[in-house]
């Protein structure tokens, strides 16, 4: 609680009360209330209670030792790519990936005052998206943890010339002045999020195919990448992601990050799996879930 800026703190308390008398309804997110996220765990469960964590590993912690049923990370965006390092997070936090959410993020730049902002704090995602539109008038970026508690921050410290990109609630919550809205450099900036869970969850019927993610490391031999994907080719298994990531001192791309359509127990998947295993190190299955918007 303490992490936050004073005037998110009161939200933040009331918000933790109300998940711990029913944790079940809870969503942990990482941000301050009126963050992105916060909208996300709105959007995809409008009962839920969202429950504020400072850090992503406080909102895995959070749902790991049953102060909330489900978090909701984000992990990708449309205009500045990824998000969080879920690759790093998922592994060792021992949850599933039980669903997908979009949500299409607005920037709104807020202030104390009419004073022309000179400075806009707010989430690196946040500031990368609005590039064009913070560089077009010198508008300096400067990276806080998250937007919403950007605007705590801003509401706070009451420093004339700084500026905070949050979403339209957090001028609300932390009673800011708009200065402009939708200041987000594209029409179509969306963020995909993970919902994640305890317990793995069969995915619920629906029109989209089912999704299927998992990390791999491919053994360090010519052509191990190019084997291991074969059996999606061959088996006609769509792979609709292939990201490498970087871990260790190695500095060779040999972890990967994979979404597919399908799910294992589907035969073509199954085969799929043996021969991506075959020439893997490892391969860490992180969930199956329904494709909440197509990959077209
Ligand atoms: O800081 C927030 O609002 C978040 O929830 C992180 C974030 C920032 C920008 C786009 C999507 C998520």
């Amino acid at each position: 609680m303490e992490n936050y800026p004073a005037p998110a703190r009161v939200i933040v308390a009331d918000l933790a009360a109300k998940a711990a008398a029913d944790p079940s309804r809870a969503i942990a997110y990482q941000g301050a209330p009126g963050a992105n996220s916060h909208l996300a765990a709105l959007g995809y469960a409008p009962d839920c209670v969202p429950l504020p964590c400072f850090a992503f590993e406080d909102a895995i912690d959070a749902v790991r030792n049953g102060q909330a049923a489900r978090a909701i990370i984000p992990i990708e965006n449309s205009l500045h790519g990824r998000v969080a390092d879920m690759h790093f997070l998922l592994p060792e936090s021992g949850l599933h990936i039980i669903d997908e959410y979009f949500l299409r993020i607005r920037h709104c730049l807020m202030a104390v005052d009419d004073t022309p902002v000179k400075s806009a704090i707010s989430h690196p995602q946040a500031l990368g998206q609005c590039r064009h539109y913070l560089r077009e008038r010198g508008i300096q970026p400067v990276a806080y943890a998250d937007t919403a508690g950007a605007a705590a921050l801003v509401a706070e410290s009451r420093k004339p010339g700084d500026g905070a990109v949050a979403p339209y609630l957090a001028a609300e919550l932390y009673g800011l002045k708009l200065v402009a809205e939708n200041i987000e450099d594209s029409d179509d900036n969306m963020t995909r999020f993970l919902v994640l869970s305890r317990e793995p969850k069969m995915p619920e019927p629906g029109a989209g195919p089912v999704m299927t993610t998992f990390l791999f490391e491919v053994k360090n031999v010519p052509a191990a990448l190019y084997k291991a994907m074969g059996g999606f080719a061959t088996n006609g298994v769509n792979m609709t992601k292939l990201e490498s990531y970087q871990r260790g001192a190695s500095f060779a791309a040999t972890e990967f990050f994979c979404d597919i359509e399908g799910m294992p127990g589907d035969p073509a998947v199954d085969r799929a799996l043996a021969e991506l295993e075959f020439h893997s190190k490892w391969v860490r299955m992180l969930g199956s879930y329904r494709q909440a918007r197509p990959r077209t």
